[in-house]
């Protein structure tokens, strides 16, 4: 593994970035995602647009600057626009993102996951779960930090897709297999909120239209979301009042508070 970093001066321009530019970002996202998705990319910048309807989905990809792809809440409607949705954003070069939610409860799922791989979503963003099931390395449990196994196995599985890999967790750990961050911070509240992870995905998505390079873009949203967590963390009460602290931490946060709270190793 080649020693690599990134200086927190680029995660700073990359939000600046994505406050000035404001990409679309179309989501086909779970049922119970939708709303703190589409309100974490507007408080951060970025313009989302939800629709799951496989007729429209077309027009609203190829008029997005990025996908994102999650697999929580599946039905057939959302099969078949997850489908449209990639064939136009693979035509058109569209940056992607991948969310395997819940591949090692579902074998059906765990099989449309690996197909969608195999179509090379820019970021494959998950849990420690997640990727195990993905590659097939046991460590099912939810439980427990990633080990040195776990990201040798993050590293393989990013070379073998030929996708950039985040797992997140306590600490987050950005892999291409040939170079890999860690960003750590954050708070543990987020793990009380459900859909901090898909709605950190989407704007991962965000950031993959503002920054070329996808492990940077990766932890670049990653050391944001990390920042704003423990901001929102500080002053929250409880997970009910962190999910609106945490929102407006994403929309205020000057870049001088990013730059001091970025851990990214
Ligand atoms: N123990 C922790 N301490 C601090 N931050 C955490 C912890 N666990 C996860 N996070 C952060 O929470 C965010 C969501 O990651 P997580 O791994 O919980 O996603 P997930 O399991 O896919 O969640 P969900 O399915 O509910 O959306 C990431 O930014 C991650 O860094
Ligand atoms: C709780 C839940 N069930 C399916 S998707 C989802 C949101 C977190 O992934
Ligand atoms: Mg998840």
């Amino acid at each position: 593994m080649t020693a690599f970093t990134i200086d927190p001066n680029d995660v700073v321009g990359a939000v600046a970035r994505l406050r000035a530019r404001r990409p679309r970002v179309h989501c086909i996202t779970n049922a119970a995602a939708v709303t703190l998705t589409a309100n974490v990319l507007l408080a951060a910048g970025a313009v989302p647009s939800m629709t799951v309807n496989p007729e429209e989905v077309p027009d609203f990809v190829a008029g997005a600057d990025a996908l994102l792809v999650n697999l929580g809440t599946l039905d057939p409607q959302r099969q078949a626009a997850i489908d449209a949705a990639v064939e136009v954003a693979t035509e058109a070069g569209t940056p992607w993102v991948l969310d395997p939610v819940f591949v090692e409860r579902s074998p059906v799922r765990l099989a449309l996951a690996r197909r969608l791989a195999a179509a090379e979503p820019t970021v494959i963003r998950l849990n420690r779960p997640e990727l195990a099931a993905l590659t097939g390395t046991g460590g099912h449990e939810t439980a427990g930090d990633a080990t040195a196994a776990d990201d040798a196995s993050a590293d393989a599985y990013a070379l073998s897709s030929l996708s950039t890999v985040a797992r997140t967790g306590d600490v987050d750990y950005v892999t291409e297999g040939g170079r890999a961050v860690r960003v750590a911070g954050g708070h543990p509240l987020t793990t009380l909120v459900t859909a901090t992870g898909c709605a950190t995905g989407a704007l991962m998505a965000g950031f993959l239209a503002v920054e070329h390079d996808a492990v940077v873009a990766a932890a670049a949203c990653l050391a944001f979301v990390s920042a704003a967590a423990e901001r929102a963390g500080a002053e929250a009460a409880g997970p009910g009042t962190f999910s609106p602290l945490f929102i407006d931490a994403l929309n205020r946060l000057s870049p001088e508070d990013i730059g001091a709270s970025t851990r990214i190793s």
